[in-house]
């Protein structure tokens, strides 16, 4: 699968963009602030649904413009498929495949698999359980439906939960059965979501751990994933019973799948505290191209991969063998940010593949 042509009308930056790539490597290059990552930014938003860096679409229309237009022409599996993704203010967002509009978002995610190695994946290991689990839901969600459905179906009644929760404080009332179903529902959908993120750790562990040896200066220190969750401890329907009162106390639900961590960790301790400036990066490498080779395996389509900024990540030897392993290994298309245009013409012109250089 690659992406032959991209246009981005009022997208951050740029008023108007053509762009026709090369099927296998594409370079952009160009100044700081000049839009190379919202670039490859309106490329994975054709492949999510939504920005990597910005998740509220209104700040993704250009100043002073009321809409963004973004349109892919990709090709899969022989076939011609033309994504468009449109916003204007006040509306709901529109993804189409050629030419017919999704109901639900989530019927387009997987169809286009597609992995960022980024700057800004440093967020991963800086903020809260909840971009880690955001992760481990993008991955698994990638190649399997039912649990991304089963996920929103949680996410749904967990908020219809709460709002009872707080209806309760409101009306100075409860009502225990109208708990128990939502108590029930929960337990299901949360315990099918809790094995297959067991499930998934087991497959994506060893994945992690090559690429973090592949990667690494030493490959000698000793990484972790841990998946945590308090579903280890109990089935979530005893968890919500018993946190009954708790959650009364408190107006949310304060137990279930909606609270799982992946802990990241070096020689046993908290990556965040205990890992080195370029341990932390090659960490977090090693846990994109660990999603990469596990959606290709997984999904059976080679992703895009899109390395922004990568030169600030590893040194040029270093960019050059990922550029490499992922054209060796399955010739998928890359897109590669940096200010420095020679820098990436050298390592691109090693790799006997074809490529394209854009200057913006
Ligand atoms: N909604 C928006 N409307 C107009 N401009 C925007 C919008 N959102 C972001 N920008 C502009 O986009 C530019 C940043 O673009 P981008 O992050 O793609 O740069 P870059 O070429 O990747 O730079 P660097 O090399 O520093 O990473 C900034 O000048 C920023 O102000």
């Amino acid at each position: 699968m690659f992406l032959k042509r991209l246009s981005l009308v009022n997208y951050k930056n740029f008023d108007s963009i053509n762009l026709e790539f090369d099927p296998v490597i594409n370079c952009l290059v160009g100044n700081n602030g000049v839009g190379k990552t919202n670039i490859l930014d309106a490329i994975y938003h054709l492949s999510f649904g939504k920005s990597y860096f910005n998740p509220v679409s209104t700040q993704n229309i250009k100043y002073n413009a009321d809409f963004f237009m973004l349109e892919g022409e990709f090709e899969k599996e022989g076939r011609n498929e033309k994504i468009t993704c449109g916003y204007k203010k006040g509306l709901k967002k529109v993804i189409k495949r050629n030419g017919k509009a999704y109901e639900k978002f989530s019927e387009h995610i997987g169809f286009l698999p597609l992995v960022i190695i980024s700057p800004a994946d440093r967020d991963l290991i800086i903020e809260g359980s909840e971009t880690r689990r955001k992760f481990m839901d993008g991955v698994i969600s990638q190649s399997d439906k039912v649990y991304l459905q089963n996920l929103i179906k949680y996410n749904k009644v967990l908020s219809q939960r709460n709002s009872l929760l707080k209806y309760f404080v409101a009306n100075n009332t409860f009502d225990g059965d109208t708990l128990a179903i939502y108590n029930e529902q929960l337990h299901t959908l949360g315990t099918d979501i809790f094995s297959k993120r067991e499930t998934f750790i087991q497959t994506f562990l060893p994945i992690f751990h090559e690429q973090y040896a592949h990667i690494s200066e030493k490959g000698s220190e000793k990484v972790d994933l841990i998946y945590e969750s308090q579903l280890t401890s109990a089935p979530l329907k005893t968890l919500l019973e018993n946190s009954v009162e708790k959650d009364r106390a408190l107006q949310y639900t304060s137990a279930g799948i909606h609270k799982d961590d992946l802990s990241f960790t070096i020689e046993g301790h908290p990556i965040k505290k205990f890992g080195s400036q370029g341990q932390q990066k090659s960490f977090l490498i090693a846990l994109k191209l660990a999603q990469f080779h596990f959606i290709k395996e997984q999904a059976g389509t080679t992703p895009i991969l899109l390395l922004d900024d990568i030169f600030d990540k590893l040194d040029e030897n270093r960019v050059g063998q990922i550029v490499a392993l992922v054209n060796n290994e399955s010739f998928g298309q890359l897109f590669i940010s940096d200010t420095h245009a020679d820098r990436t013409e050298k390592v691109v012109s090693n790799i006997q593949q074809s490529y394209k250089i854009f200057t913006l």
